[in-house]
């Protein structure tokens, strides 16, 4: 069963009273990345390729800063901790405006006892203004059967 926005808000911070939805929480863009060297996906590993933070500066008239981003695929960090409860599995949806704008937000299994500010692949189909802190994505819990928790590579990525 999923559970409702104010239980998932328990577990992502921070938040603010308009990101709590019914059924989930909105999750903001913190800092976009455009990937520059091939990664590598081996049978008993993997290595992220070289990327690097997209600049502001092409609208540095823009308050608050704003990414302007051609049509591409770029690989963006959520503003919020998530800590995805044991008894529980995430899924992260693109916010639909995204979607009506031509853009679309790839995401993967968020694994019980993972914590860290996790990363998703914005698809860009139509130049896009974005800003930095806009909700861009919602997470949702479900209660789910698990035998062991998260201790991959990424459990505490990009903790301060
Ligand atoms: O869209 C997503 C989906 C998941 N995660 C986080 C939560 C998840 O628990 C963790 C690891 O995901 P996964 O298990 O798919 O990673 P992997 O490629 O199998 O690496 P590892 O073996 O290190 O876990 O990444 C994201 O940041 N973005």
């Amino acid at each position: 069963m999923f559970r409702s926005g104010a239980f998932v808000a328990d577990h992502v911070s921070p938040t603010t009273d308009e990101q709590v939805q019914p059924n989930g929480v909105d999750l903001t863009a913190d800092v976009v990345f455009e990937q520059l060297e091939p990664g590598r996906i081996t049978r008993d590993g993997k290595e992220i390729g070289d990327r690097i933070a997209r600049p502001l500066e092409e609208l540095e008239e823009a308050d608050p800063d704003t990414y302007y981003l051609p049509k591409g695929a770029y690989v963006v960090r959520y503003g919020e901790r998530i800590a995805i409860p044991e008894g529980h599995v995430g899924f992260v949806y693109p916010r639909s405006s995204l979607m009506r704008n031509s853009c679309m937000l790839n995401t993967a299994v968020w694994d019980a006892g993972y914590e860290g500010r996790g990363e998703g692949l914005l698809q860009v189909h139509h130049d896009i203004e974005l800003e930095r802190g806009a909700r861009i994505a919602q997470l949702v819990l479900a209660g789910a059967d698990h035998e062991d928790v998260y201790e991959g590579s990424y459990q505490g990525e990009n903790l301060d």
